[in-house]
């Protein structure tokens, strides 16, 4: 059993870390594989999930929080499995997508609910808590309806942190909000990840888990696609070769006018149309639309020659 102790000054949790490990995971909804032989180690700390929209990361989250069971392989807290293990509940806490939230209560009220529900011995002590470390103090009297986004969101991460869980994952947390109430959430997510917890939050954009978590695990189609320090992965996704096939109004000219440009390192000119390898797949799909508007040539088909590549790095483009 983890003993939990508060750091009055900043309020936070310190603790005996926890680890939550998956070995050889697999989840399958009839013939849809969403997740895929996945395995991974989540230490203290903050950690970005990245993939595109329907990658597994939900699937994962869930089965990480004991709510789904694997179809196969083991996912474990701290050694103990987290499926069917009620433990668990009171070690981690999940912050889901979409989750309705009864507008017509406040937010002390929404969090002192969490609190009874995970049976705490002074649930208004520990909803007080709760919302201080949200900073959320202010407004913890008001009516959930009356938030923004952010309130709202933060008052939902209050909830899942009211037994002072060792482990908070967190799906999409940014997800509709504005960027002054990103950076509050950022600056909670690593306040939380300095004080010893473990964090595992899931995002679809780039930057947004550039900016909070130094690590990453990068999921496509249901598979763990990378792993590891955020820059070297970056690094690896955008200065690969890219081989993309071209065809336009005019395919000579735009062969022409692309051989001029840093991010191309390659053009061929074949009866089936273009060729072009770029080193940067970001750079290069933003810049021939203005490349080929300059030169009055319409671009009918942009193809990534490598499909795979191309679910791997499409979002690096959306984002
Ligand atoms: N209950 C379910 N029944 C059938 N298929 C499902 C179910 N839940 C998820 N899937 C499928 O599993 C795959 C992974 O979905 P999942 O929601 O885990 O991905 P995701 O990365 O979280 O995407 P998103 O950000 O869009 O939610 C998708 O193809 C999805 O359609």
């Amino acid at each position: 059993m983890t003993t939990i102790s508060v750091d009055q000054a900043a309020g936070t949790p310190t603790a005996a870390a926890s680890t939550l490990d998956l070995a050889g995971v697999s989840r399958w909804y009839g013939n849809v594989v969403a997740v895929n032989d996945v395995s991974m180690s989540l230490g203290p700390g903050v950690t970005g999930l990245l993939g595109p929209n329907g990658a597994g990361k939900t699937t994962l989250l869930h089965m990480m929080a004991g709510f789904l069971a694997p179809s196969r392989g083991a996912v474990s807290l701290d050694g103990r499995p987290t499926w069917r293990n009620p433990e668990v509940y009171r070690r981690l806490g999940l912050v889901s997508e979409r989750e309705a939230v009864h507008t017509f209560l406040t937010a002390y009220e929404f969090v002192l609910a969490s609190a009874k529900l995970h049976r705490l011995p002074d649930p208004a002590e520990a909803a007080r808590r709760a919302i201080a470390l949200v900073e959320m103090e202010g407004a913890q009297d008001r009516r959930i309806g009356t938030y923004s986004k952010g309130m709202r969101q933060r008052a939902r991460v209050a909830a899942a942190l009211v037994h002072e869980p060792q482990v908070l994952l967190l799906d999409e947390p940014f997800n509709g909000m504005d960027p002054r109430q990103r950076l509050h959430m950022m600056e909670l997510l690593h306040r939380l990840g300095d004080a010893g917890r473990t964090i595992l939050f899931s995002s679809h954009i780039l930057e947004e888990v550039e900016q909070v978590s130094g690590t990453v695990q990068v999921m496509v189609a249901g598979r763990l696609a990378a792993s590891g320090d955020f820059r070297t992965i970056r690094r690896l996704m955008t200065n690969r070769p890219h081989v993309f096939a071209v065809h336009s109004t005019d395919d000579r000219a735009l062969a022409v006018a692309l051989m001029a440009e840093a991010s191309v390192t390659g053009v061929e000119l074949g009866r089936a149309g273009l060729t072009v390898r770029a080193g940067d797949y970001g750079a290069f799909t933003r810049v021939l639309p203005k490349i080929a508007l300059a030169e009055g040539i319409r671009v009918r088909q942009l193809v990534p020659e490598d499909e795979s590549l191309e679910s791997v790095f499409s979002y690096l483009v959306e984002a």
